[in-house]
């Protein structure tokens, strides 16, 4: 698997503040067939279950085994991108989904993530950061978690990214509707 998409929509915002709900609208407005969301997360826990002999699923629920092995696998995880800094997202863009026009990238956490997009696929790339209030981010289950919310994980893009949109995502449904169309009428399909 692994193609040439016709558009690479990136989004990234602080916990809670609806990247994942945004990224469905998206998905169901340009239609399941022709579009994908890649999680960039999901191949580094795979990939590290793979070279350690461990259970993926396990790795992915909120169980004790896997926090046993988070703090090794985020330092693994930071190895690996010294090393190589697109190599999670090489292995998110040749798997499940990326045979498809549109990829909804919807967890990118750092600036290494972004420049791989701009590098590979300029033409294609769009930005989009998602703002809520903490009020509403803390009223969708946001609790500040230090070690967590302080690292560079989450704050990785907090500045000196140069966004080509900027959403803001505190309830206010017209708007979002809006500000999503002025996004896809963005993308050259
Ligand atoms: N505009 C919205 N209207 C209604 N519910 C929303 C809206 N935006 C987000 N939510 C809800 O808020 C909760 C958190 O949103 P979501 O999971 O998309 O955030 P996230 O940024 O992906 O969070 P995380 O970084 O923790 O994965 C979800 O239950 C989601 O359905």
């Amino acid at each position: 698997m692994g193609s040439s998409p016709k558009a690479v929509l990136i989004l990234s915002g602080k916990r809670k503040c609806g990247k994942d709900y945004i990224s469905d609208l998206l998905l169901s407005r340009l239609g399941a067939d022709r579009c994908s969301i890649l999680r960039l997360s999901g191949p580094l826990k795979k990939q590290y279950a793979q070279e350690h002999g461990l259970d993926f699923e396990r790795l992915l629920d909120a169980s004790d085994y896997k926090e046993k092995y988070r703090a090794d696998m985020i330092r693994w995880g930071e190895e690996k991108r010294n090393k190589d800094a697109g190599f999670f997202c090489r292995l998110a863009t040749r798997g499940e989904g990326s045979e498809r026009e549109v990829w909804i990238i919807s967890d990118a956490r750092r600036v290494s993530d972004i420049d791989y997009f701009k590098t590979n696929y300029s033409k294609e790339t769009v930005t989009l950061r998602v703002q809520a209030d903490m009020k509403v981010r803390e009223n969708r289950g946001f609790v500040f978690t230090p070690g967590v919310d302080d690292a560079e994980s989450e704050c990785g893009l907090d500045q000196g990214v140069d966004w080509d949109f900027v959403v803001t995502n505190n309830g206010d449904q017209q708007q979002l509707e809006a500000d999503l169309t002025a996004l896809l009428d963005r993308v050259q399909l």
